[in-house]
């Protein structure tokens, strides 16, 4: 018996005018992977917004582990257990590579950060940064100035960076964009690896076909349909979506 980690319901936001989202429903069990899709511009990114926070809804409510965080800012829903990476990256360049994921583990812990202190005076964090870039296959890259990394190790390390709070669910926005189709599979080798409860927005099928345990269809802000990706390859209300382009 699975239980329901995340639940959205009716959710909606109005901007500009416009109704972005729309009376939106669906719930995610624990460990259960959903890919996002949907055209250009069909509101998977403002989903994510509301979900994670960084949007208010304009109707209806999110639920994280049975409680209403519909109302929460974004700092007490990560703190909750709702972790997030963006579609532009939101690594410091100019820190190593362990020092991002040591101060976002310090952070999640909740210790103040006494700048006159040794950075790696904090061995517990320091610990969860190391394990967590062992899961995604940076450990050897430590040392290395963050803005240095490639493309594909910057993913690695926002993710590895998420890890270091022990996230409950994890929100990834196209974690693939921009990246060259050499570095896609060892990422999407290192989001499988993850095991976690996960939401991922993405447009490569082949990918999600991959990852998924079901796909989410939004299209003019609404959820279109909720299936296993065979089901959503096969119905055609989603390929008409898509106006014809194949999926
Ligand atoms: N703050 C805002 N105010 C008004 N309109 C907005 C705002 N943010 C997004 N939109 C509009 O809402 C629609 C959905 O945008 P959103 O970025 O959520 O789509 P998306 O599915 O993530 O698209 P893409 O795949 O291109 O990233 C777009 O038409 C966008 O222009």
């Amino acid at each position: 018996m699975t239980s329901t980690v995340l639940a959205v319901d009716g959710l909606s936001w109005n901007a500009g005018g416009a109704r972005i989202v729309s009376d939106v429903t669906f719930d995610v069990a624990e460990g259960e992977f959903v890919a996002v899709i949907g055209p250009n511009g069909a509101g998977k990114t403002s989903l994510f917004n509301l979900i994670s926070g960084v949007q208010r809804a304009s109707g209806g409510t999110v639920t994280l582990d049975g409680a209403d965080i519909t109302r929460e800012a974004p700092q007490r829903r990560a703190r909750r257990g709702l972790g997030r990476t963006f579609q532009t990256s939101s690594v410091f360049a100019s820190l190593t590579v362990i020092e991002n994921v040591r101060l976002a583990a310090a952070a999640h812990r909740g210790s103040c950060l006494r700048l006159w202190r040794r950075a790696s005076s904090d061995a517990a964090a320091l610990a969860v940064a190391s394990e967590a870039l062992e899961r995604v296959g940076l450990a050897d890259r430590a040392r290395e100035i963050a803005g240095s990394l490639s493309h594909g190790d910057k993913r690695k390390l926002e993710i590895a960076i998420l890890l270091a709070t022990d996230p409950r669910v994890i929100l990834l926005d196209e974690p693939m964009a921009g990246l060259g189709a050499g570095d896609v599979p060892a990422l999407t080798q290192v989001i499988r690896s993850l095991d976690r409860t996960i939401l991922m927005v993405e447009h490569h099928m082949h990918v999600l076909l991959d990852l998924a345990d079901r796909v989410a269809v939004m299209h003019h802000g609404a959820l279109l349909a909720i299936d296993t990706p065979e089901k959503i390859m096969a119905d055609p209300t989603v390929r008409d979506a898509y106006l014809g382009e194949p999926l």
